[in-house]
């Protein structure tokens, strides 16, 4: 089987400095991997290129064998790869549910543009993405919230809202950045039962990059461990978390250590 995203021996340098340096790793269908690393490792940088927010200097990425690095990043998207949280785009001056139907305009026949001048195609798209949105709030457990202003909310919650986001754009890969930064321990758990939902019950593979060490080992299917820019190990939990390279590259580093 051809997995869904592979990433072949992806190169980028900044002037000087190699951030990434020829990265390979598959992800198959419906897998939940888990890109990790100490601080400035290079796994910003790798979900950049996956997404293709940045060029490669070499190397390439594919999906569904069809290559989409240095593809305009609304392209990939469009594709069903799609890259949330660091920069997701929420309207604060728009409910949680407008934000929503908002975000399903990636998608559509219309414009945005379309979208904030009424056009005839944006109001047909409109009632279809309502239900769509209304579903998607549902999922994520957001109903009470659905009429709040964006501006009113607190960090889980938009953190929340900008999953709703990535999924009105009903992604077949999802790249999620640190989706449990400033999380407490109640809210990474429940975040982690929402990721694991999302390819159980919808079939998204999700790839995900992450300094919680307990919540990665929790979710993950698989683990990529980045290093100064190089791949140094890739395995199950159990065997990166027994992995010598992995134990060497996080002692010292201001990271959690790599246990449990
Ligand atoms: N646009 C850029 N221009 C120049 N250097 C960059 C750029 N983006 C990242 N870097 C450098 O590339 C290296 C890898 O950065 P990157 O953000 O990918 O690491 P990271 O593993 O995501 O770090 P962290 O865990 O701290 O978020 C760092 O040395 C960083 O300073």
């Amino acid at each position: 089987m051809t997995p869904i995203l592979q990433v072949k021996g992806v190169t980028k340098r900044f002037g000087g400095l190699t951030a990434n340096n020829s990265i390979s790793f598959d992800v198959a269908e419906g897998e939940i991997l888990s890109v990790i690393g100490p601080n400035g490792a290079g796994k910003s940088t790798l979900f950049k290129l996956i997404a293709s927010f940045l060029r490669t200097s070499s190397g390439e990425v594919l999906f569904k064998g069809q290559r989409i690095s240095n593809l305009a990043p609304h392209k990939v998207a469009r594709m069903g790869v799609v890259r949330t949280f660091q920069e997701t785009t929420i309207f604060r001056s728009m409910t949680v549910r407008e934000n929503v139907v908002v975000a399903h305009h990636l998608r559509s026949k219309a414009s945005l543009l379309g979208f904030f001048l009424g056009t005839s195609q944006a109001r047909s798209d409109e009632a279809e993405f309502g239900v769509s949105a209304d579903e998607i709030i549902g999922f994520l457990g957001m109903d009470a919230i659905r009429d709040e202003l964006a501006s009113n909310l607190p960090q889980g919650h938009l953190r929340a809202l900008g999953m709703a986001i990535g999924l009105a754009t009903n992604p077949t890969v999802l790249l999620l950045d640190e989706p449990f930064a400033g999380m407490n321990h109640d809210e990474t758990m429940r975040m982690v039962s929402l990721v694991r939902r999302l390819r159980d019950e919808r079939g998204v593979t999700v790839l995900l990059v992450e300094h919680d060490m307990p919540a990665v080992m929790k979710i993950s299917d698989r683990i990529v461990v980045i290093n100064f820019g190089e791949k140094i190990a890739e395995g199950t939990p159990a065997e990166i978390q027994s992995n010598e390279k992995v134990i060497e590259a996080y002692l010292g580093s201001e990271d959690d250590a790599i246990g449990m």
